[in-house]
């Protein structure tokens, strides 16, 4: 299958903002290369600083490149949604109504259509109830899920989570990162950028980067225990090379491993070191 969004050799380059550096330009992202196929979890991790949030607004359609080139997603009526890291940033809408209706008045819909769309967004993610409440009101897992409404309202391909659920609560969160899942089994690609290694876990396919390169594109197990058939693993892996810890999982079988126990698969969650760990016995 072709992928549906592509970028080759993308770069971003911002004006330097400390003169006293010199006047120039800063490579915020450099030479990005990825595919993102309908119904992918792309899981992006990095440091602070390292250009994750800069390649969301480049792949949500919201920010401006260098050079390189960006095809063939893109295509003029087809908006990516983007849920941010702060709730508060992205409300447009004074009521939940409002709200989720707010990205259909650039679509030439019928009326009924677009409420039939909204309505049907909001029951998606468990919002009906709230339909009439200002967004004002919503805790901040609810304006999370309001905003994955929008983008699926919208009918949108893609829906770029940076750093989504950083703010919410466990229960918040497991909610938004359940209702990211469900719409890759629709075919809505997702990219989702993280700090939480634990989260990466369940990825399709994930990226690293650091200092604007990418420096890992593969698996996530791959990012986690390095190169296969190690038997005793000298270099670092490339969680390790960027100063993250891995998933306690990981870590717990990376010690068993180093202990001698021989496993014949490479764990991720608690239930796949669990069936790894029985496996040996
Ligand atoms: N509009 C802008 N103008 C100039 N420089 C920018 C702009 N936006 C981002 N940068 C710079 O680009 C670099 C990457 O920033 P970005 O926010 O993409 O990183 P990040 O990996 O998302 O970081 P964090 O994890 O802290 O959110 C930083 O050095 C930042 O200062």
């Amino acid at each position: 299958m072709e992928p549906e969004f592509e970028l080759r050799g993308l770069s971003v380059e911002y004006e330097k903002a400390d003169q006293a550096e010199g006047a120039g330009t800063e490579t915020v992202l450099q030479s990005i290369d990825l595919q993102i196929r309908p119904g992918q979890w792309l899981g992006v991790a990095g440091p602070n600083g390292s250009g994750k949030s800069t390649l969301g607004l480049v792949l949500a359609g919201l920010s401006g490149y260098s050079s390189g080139i960006r095809e063939p997603g893109w295509t003029e009526g087809r908006r990516i949604g983007m849920v941010m890291q702060n709730p508060e940033s992205q409300i447009v809408g004074e009521t939940v109504w409002e709200d989720v209706c707010f990205g259909l008045e650039w679509l030439e819909l019928e009326t009924a259509e677009r409420k039939a769309r909204a309505a049907a967004a909001l029951e998606r993610v468990g919002l009906t109830a709230k339909k009439e409440e200002k967004v004002e009101r919503l805790s901040g897992g609810q304006k999370q899920l309001l905003a994955i409404a929008g983008s699926l309202a919208a009918g949108s391909p893609m829906i770029v989570f940076d750093e989504a659920t950083a703010m919410l609560d466990p229960v918040s969160r497991e909610r938004v990162w359940k209702a990211a899942k469900d719409l890759t089994q629709e075919g809505t690609a997702v990219v989702w950028i993280t700090q939480w290694m634990e989260e990466l876990a369940g990825s399709g396919a994930m990226l690293a980067l650091e200092k604007g390169r990418v420096i890992y594109s593969g698996t996530p197990s791959g990012f986690f225990y390095g190169k296969e058939d190690e038997d005793a693993p000298s270099e670092k892996t490339p969680c390790e090379q960027l100063g993250f810890t891995a998933p306690y999982p990981v870590r717990l079988v990376q010690e068993l491993m180093r202990q001698g126990f021989r496993l014949s698969s490479r764990p991720l969650t608690v239930e796949e070191a669990v069936r790894a760990v029985e496996a040996i016995r």
